[in-house]
């Protein structure tokens, strides 16, 4: 059976609001500290954790590039934590996404971030794990560490085909 084609949408913090915060520094709460050497973009995403002897992890994904065409056959979700992706050097992200609680197929979206965007998938939220567009690139991730099992994943009854 064919893929489903899946549109791309603009990357927006109200389009992204039912999966997580988007992490830029466009019309961000910031102001000046150090003073005044430094700007500090505050409080940009929540950062969950649950379960027990759960701990924040700061780690680096090395992602290989991904090109079109991009299939897409599963996502997963950590239920005991947020896990967040930020560019240290300008990559860019395909992000396919869907509302946390049973999975619905119909209710998948995609998103491509600019170079300066990351994302916070809120606990819960489904998604497809890191896809770097066109080139490897290096991000910044913070998510959940501790007890327990944190990532579920699931095959799609329909394969999508990212319209890039
Ligand atoms: N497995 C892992 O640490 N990464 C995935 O959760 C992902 O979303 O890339
Ligand atoms: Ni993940």
């Amino acid at each position: 059976m064919p893929p489903l084609p899946l549109h791309i949408e603009p990357l927006t913090r109200e389009a992204f609001a039912p999966f997580g915060e988007v992490i830029e520094t466009a019309d961000a709460r910031s102001f000046p500290i150090n003073a005044g050497t430094t700007t500090r973009y505050h409080d940009l995403a929540r950062v969950e954790l649950a379960g027990e002897a759960s701990r924040t992890l700061i780690n680096l994904f090395d992602g290989q590039a991904w090109h079109a065409p991009i299939e897409i056959r599963m996502l997963e979700r950590h239920p005991l934590g947020s896990q967040a992706f930020y560019p240290v050097d300008g990559g860019r992200m395909l992000i396919v996404v869907a509302p946390p609680g049973e999975l619905d197929e119909s209710r998948i979206r995609a998103f491509v971030s600019a170079a300066d965007q990351g994302i916070n998938y809120a606990r819960g939220t489904w998604h497809h794990p890191l896809l770097s567009l066109q080139r490897p690139a290096r991000f910044l991730v913070v998510d959940r560490g501790g007890d327990g099992h944190n990532c579920e994943e699931r095959m799609l009854e329909r394969p999508l085909q990212a319209l890039l």
